[in-house]
């Protein structure tokens, strides 16, 4: 008997006001296929993958399954299916433990109390490498962390269809190993997987088979695995992409961020304890630091920033100026620039327009005058963020929300960097981006540094740390290593760190 496909889409199309996020998609998954679904930022690829979710309905078009069409109302019928999601923007209510947020996932196909979720969540931990503690409450998780929930939260009963929308963005290389792993596995026992990715390496190295949305329509199927990243990215974005700006060695200047012997007791019972962080970062250098997450960076990052303001004012130093006990907008105003690691809590207000957004961090740069904004100015701004950065938007009054992941995270980069700040701090830099975004994001980071600024990356992406830094570290348990030259060091030895080894 002819074996019958898992799930097929027939000339689906969606749009939102003017933009046709759809355009007549056909797309077969076969039963234990692994299918990359690829794009560039604002392609389609998330909304595809809700609307076979259930989570949006489509205006035109048709799903079948298994040979069957049917109508999907909710996430709740895809669920009963056999289906499951990763979220690129987690959807876990951010107040309930982990263990919650997952049993209120689960379908009643089963019995399910709490202690049985908490008990199968800690085996599932323990078999996929993704360390999570079930008593957490979301909010006191940090994006790697909050990341790791959401597949253990998938992987918990979906057998038929796995969706994964850039499930590895915050992974570290050793978690994404393990993934991969159980994705092969689970397989080879033949659920399907549609995987979403702007690391083309890992696409190549999970899927079989790939479909290219550009623009909302489908342009090309291929064997990933008998292309290049650089055929990849030529057919998601119809032309080549140019790589990265090359650094040049430059001695570094004086001191511009110093932090001193900090110490710092988190908020949240389940946050990391800072000890005795000392860092210094020069005028014209990238450092980076990298990490599982967890480990601190979260409190070190709030801590930077003035979102937590410390208890001794020189454990922060910028310049000849102790700012530890500044708030976020003081230490804005004297030149320090931050793109937080949540970029829809903590980067932006998802509900206000772009133009709003921008005013949240760029107010000092002449867009108000006596207290009252300057609306056409705040226009002009708006806009050069978006042609500076290719932000694909419906215009500057639409919300935040309406973007696309990775649209999103270059609007937040574009508007900390065209601030031209003294000192810049980013989480996640390329978080979601896709291929040509990140090579401009990292191309305007090391013009930055160029022109005389100090970047700080915080990251679990050790390509892109290697790519970017000068100099970099690694926190663990809240220590953070000595800085090392990024010729003096390698991904091996880094590796090592992040896992407490040689620490
Ligand atoms: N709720 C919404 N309201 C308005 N526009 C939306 C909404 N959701 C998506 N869009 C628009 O639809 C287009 C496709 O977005 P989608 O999120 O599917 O892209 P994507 O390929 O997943 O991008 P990325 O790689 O950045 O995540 C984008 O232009 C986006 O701005």
């Amino acid at each position: 008997m002819k074996e019958v496909y898992r799930l097929q889409v027939r000339n689906v199309s969606k749009t939102y006001g003017n933009c046709l996020a759809n355009n007549q998609i056909n797309l077969t998954i076969q039963r234990g296929e692994i299918h990359a679904l690829l794009g560039e930022n604002g392609a389609g690829k998330s909304t595809l993958m809700k609307i076979i979710y259930g989570l949006v309905r489509p205006d035109a078009g048709e799903v079948f399954w298994q040979g069957e069409k049917i109508n999907l109302n909710s996430p709740y019928q895809a669920r009963m299916l056999g289906v499951g999601m990763v979220f690129q923007h987690f959807s876990l209510f951010e107040s309930l433990t982990v263990t919650e947020n997952i049993a209120l996932a689960l379908t009643k196909t089963e019995k399910w109390d709490l202690s049985r979720v908490d008990r199968k969540i800690r085996i599932l931990s323990n078999e996929y490498g993704l360390s999570v503690n079930p008593d957490r409450p979301i909010h006191t998780l940090a994006v790697g962390e909050r990341q790791r929930v959401e597949i253990i939260r998938c992987l918990f009963q979906t057998t038929k269809l796995l969706i994964l929308d850039e499930p590895t963005a915050v992974l570290t290389p050793q978690e994404i190993e393990k993934l991969f792993a159980i994705l092969r596995r689970i397989a080879a026992n033949g659920c399907s997987i549609l995987f979403s990715s702007h690391k083309l390496k890992e696409v190549q190295s999970l899927c079989s088979h790939a479909t290219v949305l550009r623009n909302g329509a489908v342009v090309q199927e291929c064997n990933p695995q008998r292309e290049t990243p650089a055929s990849l990215a030529r057919m998601m974005i119809g032309s080549d992409v140019l790589s990265s700006k090359q650094r040049q060695y430059q001695p570094p200047g004086p001191i511009c961020l110093q932090v001193q012997d900090l110490c710092l007791k988190p908020k949240n019972p389940f946050g990391t304890t800072l000890q005795n962080i000392n860092l210094q970062l020069h005028v014209g250098e990238i450092v980076g630091i990298a990490g599982v997450a967890g480990n601190g960076q979260s409190e070190l990052l709030s801590a930077l920033s003035g979102e937590f303001i410390c208890p001794k004012a020189e454990m922060i130093m910028l310049g000849e100026m102790a700012i530890a006990r500044y708030d976020v907008s003081h230490r804005r105003r004297l030149g320090l620039a931050y793109a937080p690691e949540d970029r829809l809590s903590k980067g932006v207000v998802p509900n206000l327009s772009l133009q709003e957004n921008a005013l949240l961090t760029t107010y000092g740069q002449g867009l108000v005058r006596r207290g009252m904004i300057r609306f056409p100015k705040l226009k002009n701004w708006t806009v050069r963020i978006c042609a500076a950065f290719n932000v694909k938007q419906a215009g500057v009054n639409s919300t935040a929300a309406s973007l696309s992941g990775g649209n999103l995270q270059k609007f937040i980069m574009g508007r900390e960097i065209n601030q031209n700040p003294a000192v810049m701090i980013a989480a996640h830099p390329s978080w979601g981006v896709d291929i040509k975004a990140t090579a401009s994001i990292h191309e305007a980071l090391i013009e930055m540094r160029d022109n005389g600024a100090a970047v700080l990356v915080i990251s679990e992406d050790l390509d892109e740390l290697f790519v970017l830094c000068d100099r970099l570290g690694v926190i663990y348990k809240g220590q953070l290593s000595p800085l090392k030259s990024i010729q003096d060091t390698n991904r091996d030895e880094i590796g090592r760190l992040m896992g407490g080894i040689g620490a």
